[in-house]
């Protein structure tokens, strides 16, 4: 480890983005730690192990690449590769992950993968780390961590990542996405991910100081699900994933209904190398797909035709569809509002809504739900310029300000629906040409980088009123 650290401190993690060379400072080539472990990492012998029970349909996934089960290219695209298998398998119904190391579950993304390679290599890297986490959290199968060591980091992101988390009650372990002690960012997944997993308040304080819990910490936040003495950690997620299975319908219905998950990546039409880590990272993207059911679910659109959407009944009523978890056929989960035969349930399962009818004004205010265009919309929503909106421009226009990630002085995302010279009110305190985010007030390099990316902040302007509107002041 101390050599890992030792060479990701000397070069840089900035190194990790700008696709910086094998070079230290010094111009020499960093030869012997990096060859070492390429070397480690190039290893032929399977890194992965896994073990299926057709008795009782539950695979043992075993990790077992020496010397701490680091997330190279390699581990991950087998560690895929074997869930996929997995998962096509119907006689396979629980699948459990365990590491065969002594004192290490696995130490999160090879650090020797984040430098000095090519931006070609680094793409692949990231896009396989990506689909572990899918497939991973996505799968169809209960998934339970037999966590029985170590798992900091991008093994903490796997644990998390399935149904329940049984780890061995040793004070020397620890896990956590510590990724800020290192100077590096968990990225806005792991961050959704922890967050259903422990919730807004404990994600947050976890991400901005980068904890490591200890096994007993791990519990108490709901990190972990179970503490159990370590010779005990894999009998005891077989008697547990027995548990899962039992339940009716198998796992499938608990297991997705029931199960919060933001699979903010999802893959709605992203497919092969356009998956650059910028591409991903930072554009804003929301994907309602939460609920695909791989291979079942062909999700659908935003927005409405016509003939079905009588105006009052959808102008004035607002409405929260939450589809989360539609598992196709088997959910019953009705739909605010929803009633009678004419709603077929590919109707509502399938289809993607975003109503955002909040502010609208009966007999002013025509405004539609997002994604609805055409010449039934006698006002033109989000989109919409021109003088005739002085006062309207702010009250009925629907805003999403989501500053998520935002990062004062690096990041260039502005917020969404904020273009140019049309405002006149600051919101925010953010105007005109300095659109490259500090808004809320802030600015300057006071704010660290943890402070702001991690810290779950909804900055709701709706009914801002120019010049009456004193939100702009927030404080922070
Ligand atoms: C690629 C382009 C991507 C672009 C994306 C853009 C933006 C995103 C930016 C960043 C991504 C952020 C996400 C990061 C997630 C991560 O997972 S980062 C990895 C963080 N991991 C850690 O901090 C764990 C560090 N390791 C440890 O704490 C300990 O090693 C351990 C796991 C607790 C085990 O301790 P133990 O004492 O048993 O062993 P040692 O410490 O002696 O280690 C043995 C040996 O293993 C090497 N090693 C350890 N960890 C790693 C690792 N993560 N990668 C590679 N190698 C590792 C260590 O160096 C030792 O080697 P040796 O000295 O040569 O013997």
């Amino acid at each position: 480890m101390a050599n890992v650290l030792r060479n990701s401190a000397k070069f840089g993690f900035s190194g990790v983005l700008s696709q910086l060379s094998i070079h230290s400072r010094h111009g020499r080539e960093c030869v012997s730690p990096c060859f070492s472990l390429q070397q480690r990492n190039n290893s032929t012998s399977p890194k992965i192990k896994v073990d299926l029970d057709s008795s009782t349909g539950v695979a043992v996934l075993r990790m077992q690449s020496p010397p701490v089960n680091s997330l190279s290219l390699d581990f991950l695209t087998e560690f895929c590769i074997n869930l996929e298998k997995l998962e096509m398998d119907r006689s396979c119904r629980g699948l459990i992950i365990t590491s065969t190391l002594s004192k290490v579950f696995s130490a999160g993304l090879d650090i020797m993968e984040m430098y000095g390679k090519s931006p070609e290599r680094c793409g692949e890297f990231w896009k396989a780390v990506q689909e572990m986490w899918l497939k991973l959290y996505g799968s169809n199968m209960a998934t339970i961590a037999a966590i029985n060591g170590s798992s900091p980091a991008g093994g903490c992101l796997m644990s998390i990542g399935c149904d329940y988390r049984i780890m061995a009650d040793n004070p020397r372990y620890s896990i956590g996405l510590n990724e800020t002690q290192l100077g590096i960012v968990a990225p806005f997944w792991f961050k959704d991910t922890l967050v259903n997993t422990v919730g807004n308040r404990a994600a947050e304080l976890s991400l901005e100081l980068g904890l490591l819990y200890s096994a007993p910490d791990a519990l108490k936040i709901g990190l972990v699900d179970q503490l159990v003495p370590e010779d005990q950690v894999l009998s005891t997620a077989q008697d547990t994933m027995s548990k899962w299975l039992a339940v009716p319908g198998q796992n499938t219905l608990s297991h997705w209904l029931y199960r919060v998950r933001t699979l903010s990546l999802s893959h709605t039409g992203c497919t092969g190398s356009e998956h650059s880590p910028s591409h991903w990272l930072y554009r804003v993207r929301t994907l309602s797909l939460t609920l695909a059911v791989p291979g079942q679910n062909t999700l659908s659109h935003t927005g409405c035709t016509r003939s079905e959407h009588s105006p009052s009944h959808w102008l004035y009523r607002v409405r929260t569809l939450s589809l989360t978890l539609a598992v196709p056929g088997q959910n019953t989960l009705s739909h605010t509002g929803c009633t009678g035969s004419e709603y077929s349930p590919s109707h509502w399962l399938y289809r993607v809504r975003i109503l955002s009818l909040t502010l609208a004004v009966p007999g002013q205010n025509t405004l539609p739900h997002t994604g609805c265009t055409g010449s039934e919309h006698s006002l033109s929503h989000t989109g919409c310029t021109g003088s005739e909106h002085s006062l309207s421009h702010w009250l009925y226009r629907v805003r999403i300000l989501s500053l998520t990630l935002a990062v004062p002085g690096q990041n260039t995302l502005p917020h969404t629906g904020c273009t140019g010279s049309e405002h006149s009110l600051s919101h925010t305190g953010c105007t005109g040409s300095e659109h490259t985010l500090p808004h809320t007030g802030c600015t300057g390099s006071e704010y660290s980088l943890s402070h702001w990316l991690y810290r779950v902040r909804t900055l709701s302007l709706t009914l801002a009123v120019p010049g009456q509107n004193t939100l702009s002041q927030y404080t922070l």
